[in-house]
């Protein structure tokens, strides 16, 4: 029985790729020295893969950056301001597309489905053109072909890639992008002649997007899409990837009928349904079902005799010889490799198979099928999974309970929230137009190293929380130079919002290497829940009393809220997501209580994954926005009326989600803006009634470009357009974490300065 892995990480097990790729950019080793680290990183993971007996290998799953950038290079389609005069793109073009340069700013950045990853967002128009412009798929091909290893060579599907692109500026209204499929058509028709040259039998089309509401006329650009490149593909084997939901029923008719098309993989971790559809509707005869059961979005080892008897029944379906084990995605959206979690306890170890674990699952899997089941490895796994059930680690009972108390109630707070920012106010006596910001300040390397050192026991804690409140007094001094409102302490002792509080709760482990890949060259670190969530001591009381001591101004007291908290994690796939959510908001409402108790009067509860985390199908997103919104009120539903409590949020397309959001019921909520000005002041053009305080952010964190006054000052007099003067606050969109001192400062000064002027004009013409 034949085995698949639909992607494989790219950073490396220590994050090499990570390390290399800074290093060029900072002009400190050469563009060899990148590539040999690519070079070697390939060679291992093709080798790992081809030594345990995948018989389907991968090839161009690896990036330098992104795997929709490589597919906008192969296309040529450089947008006009990057000055590309053609030929094969070269690292230049291609960094500048994905990170800017010195005069042009990068190409938009967005969230791959419901990951973490961002993938860099093709703009395509009438005027684009398009030519062969990077041969990396073949030529990765080839260098694993060298290796001795033949891989299937994997490329972005091109209704995907359409689909996924937006209009380049001035065409957004009048453009279809669907329109461009005939003219991208001819270049994959040159790479699949050069792949067949090159002697692949197989090609593997990534379609990820047939895993969302699609119309008849998208689903009508598939077939004429692969009926266009038929002929090109004759004598090769290809498979149409698709993953992280279950395809629609719809799509499943589409997907089934394309002719030319020799194999289908699903995600059947997330698609449970495609699973029914198999079933009941049917497979085409002939064809191969790769079939997606180890799940590539988590960490946990795989239920192998679930997994075997799920394989079994398809087997009866389609056919012993035409069934291929398969990951559920690409697991480029787990960690890399467990072997390098030494400090792991060896019980939740034994839970747990991250990317090079699951390679070999999927081909223990493919020889069970095929008759030849490892005993000792599946007696092995069964008791892994029996511990896992039964270890007192993961039960709670009591927290359990408390978690089930909430259900089928509403937690809101007992008063409007007019009344309450009047409370506030009285208390608070801020100006108009309070200015504020998100709460990271710069993550220096002197800040990262004391941090490091203090894990790694070199300083003492002593000194640690020296060298903290130093970085707090520094942080909290600035502020007030800059005469901001409402102050933040910097997060100075956070290496990630959502790790930091990971580390602290109960139920959650932590591994030393467990990176996945966020963007480009950023990784996270996502905790692992794998058991009931508490909270056994405060968190961030003492960090946020030492601040508000050091000032007469409103400290924000800072927290990571417990949706965001659920969808940064691995999350436990033993019970649904929302119950890990509301066990997530007790702790949580836990600390709000703690630094409200402490005198703090203001309190963000950031909720930068909220909407990110929105299901792709529109049929579940009630489901999702009901228990989503009610974990937030849990944390705060029970702070008087006078603590403010604020919340944050990143991505800020929210137009369809507005009514969740003012269900949130926050008294302060800010909002990531600054590339989308327009669409968000539209939902309030639209007479959408909202009474809380909110705070567009007013320039873009992730550029190092510095705003002047009169643009701030500009946009906040279109938000003033539409919003009522005592409901808005001004604040850049998101924290200042990965910004320099030099950009923060001025970028502040002048953000203040918007506030004042405006300040003043509105005095005046009272
Ligand atoms: C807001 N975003 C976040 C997302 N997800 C999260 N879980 N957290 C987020 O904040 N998703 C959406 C966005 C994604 N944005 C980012 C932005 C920046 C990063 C990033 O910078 N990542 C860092 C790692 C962050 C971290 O945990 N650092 C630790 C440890 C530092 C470290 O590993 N040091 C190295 C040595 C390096 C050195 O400085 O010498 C080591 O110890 O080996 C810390 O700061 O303490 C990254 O480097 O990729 C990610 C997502
Ligand atoms: N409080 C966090 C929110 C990021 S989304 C920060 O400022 O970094
Ligand atoms: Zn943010």
């Amino acid at each position: 029985m034949a085995s698949h892995i639909v992607g494989y990480p790219r950073m490396g097990p220590k994050r090499e790729l990570k390390f290399a790729l800074e290093s060029f950019w900072d002009g400190k080793s050469s563009a060899e020295d990148l590539e040999k680290v690519a070079t070697d990183l390939r060679a291992s993971i093709w080798k790992q893969m081809s030594e345990a007996g995948i018989k389907y290998i991968p090839s161009n799953t690896f990036s330098y950056y992104d795997q929709v950038l490589d597919t906008t290079a192969m296309l040529g389609a450089v947008p006009d301001r990057y000055s590309w005069t053609g030929g094969e793109i070269g690292h230049s073009t291609y960094f500048s597309m994905a990170r800017g340069n010195a005069t042009v700013p990068a190409m938009e950045m967005t969230k791959w489905f419901d990951t973490n990853y961002h993938f860099i967002v093709p703009e395509l128009g009438p005027e684009t053109k398009f030519s062969y412009a990077s041969h990396k798929a073949v030529s990765e091909y080839k260098e694993a072909k060298a290796l001795g290893v033949d891989t299937v060579p994997v490329l972005v599907g091109p209704v995907s890639y359409l689909l996924l692109s937006k209009p380049a500026k001035g065409v957004e209204k009048s453009f279809s992008l669907l329109s461009l499929v005939g003219s991208i058509l001819p270049i994959y028709k040159e790479v699949i002649a050069e792949l067949k040259a090159a002697g692949a039998s197989w090609i593997q089309f990534d379609e990820p997007t047939l895993v969302k509401d699609l119309d008849a006329h998208q689903l009508a650009a598939f077939t004429s899409a692969y009926t266009d490149l038929e002929s090109s593909l004759s004598g090769l084997n290809v498979l149409i990837e698709t993953y992280f939901a279950d395809v629609p029923a719809e799509s499943y008719k589409t997907l089934t009928s394309l002719s030319g098309v020799t194999a289908y993989g699903f995600d059947l971790v997330r698609g449970t349904k495609t699973l029914d559809l198999v079933k009941s509707v049917g497979f085409p005869s002939g064809k191969y079902l790769f079939a997606g059961v180890v799940d590539g979005r988590n960490i946990w080892a795989d239920d192998l005799a679930a997994s075997l008897s799920t394989l079994q029944s398809l087997e009866a379906v389609v056919g012993k010889d035409k069934l291929v084990v398969s990951t559920s995605c690409s697991l480029m959206h787990t960690a890399v490799d467990l072997v390098n979690e030494t400090k792991l306890d060896s019980e939740i170890k034994s839970w747990l198979a991250f990317a090079a674990q699951k390679v070999v699952e999927v081909n223990a899997l493919g020889k069970a099928l095929a008759g030849q089941k490892d005993e000792a490895y599946f007696a092995a796994n069964a008791a892994a999974q029996a511990s896992r059930k039964s270890s007192p680690r993961v039960n709670n009972e009591e927290v359990q309970k408390a978690a089930a108390a909430l259900k089928g109630s509403d937690h809101r707070r007992a008063t409007t929230v007019s009344a309450r920012l009047d409370a506030q106010q009285k208390k608070l006596n801020l100006p108009v137009l309070p200015t504020t910001t998100i709460g990271s300040f710069p993550q220096t390397m002197d800040l990262r190293r004391v941090r490091r050192e203090y894990k790694a026991k070199k300083i003492s804690e002593e000194e640690y929380v020296s060298a903290i409140k130093e970085e707090i007094s520094k942080v909290v001094k600035i502020q007030e130079e800059l005469d901001i409102d409402v102050l933040v302490h910097g997060e100075p002792e956070r290496n990630d919002m959502v790790e930091y509080f990971g580390e602290q709760l109960s139920g959650f482990a932590f591994t030393a290497n467990g990176w996945v890949q966020s963007y480009g060259s950023r990784c996270v670190k996502p905790p692992i829940i794998y058991g009931d969530v508490s909270r056994p001591n405060p968190m961030t009381v003492f960090w946020s009393k030492i601040a508000q001591s050091m000032t007469k101004r409103p400290m924000k007291g800072m927290l990571t809220g417990p949706v965001t908290i659920l969808n940064w994690s691995f999350v436990r796939n033993d019970q649904p997501r929302f119950e890990t959510c509301y066990q997530i908001a007790l702790a949580i409402k836990k600390e709000v209580e703690d630094l409200e108790a402490g005198g703090i009067q203001v309190i963000q509860i950031d909720e930068a994954a909220l909407r990110e985390g929105l299901p792709l199908r529109k049929s579940e997103h009630a489901f999702y926005l009901d228990w989503a919104v009610h974990s937030f009120r849990i944390t705060n539903c029970g702070v008087q009326d006078t603590t403010q409590i604020h919340t944050h949020m990143c991505y800020s397309n929210f137009n369809d989600i507005i009514h969740s959001i003012i269900n949130m019921d926050a008294d302060v909520i800010t909002i990531e803006n600054s590339r989308s000005d327009e669409k968000l002041l539209s939902v309030f053009r639209e007479g959408v009634t909202y009474g809380a305080g909110i705070g567009p952010g007013v320039y873009d964190i992730h550029s190092p470009r510095i705003p002047s006054t009169e643009e701030i000052a500009d946009r906040v007099n279109k938000m003033l357009a539409v919003l009522d003067t005592n409901i808005l606050w001004v604040n850049p969109d998101c924290g200042l974490k990965t910004r320099k001192y030099a950009e923060v400062k001025p970028a502040l000064t002048n953000m203040v300065s918007a506030a004042k002027l405006i300040r003043t004009q509105l005095a005046s013409t009272k």
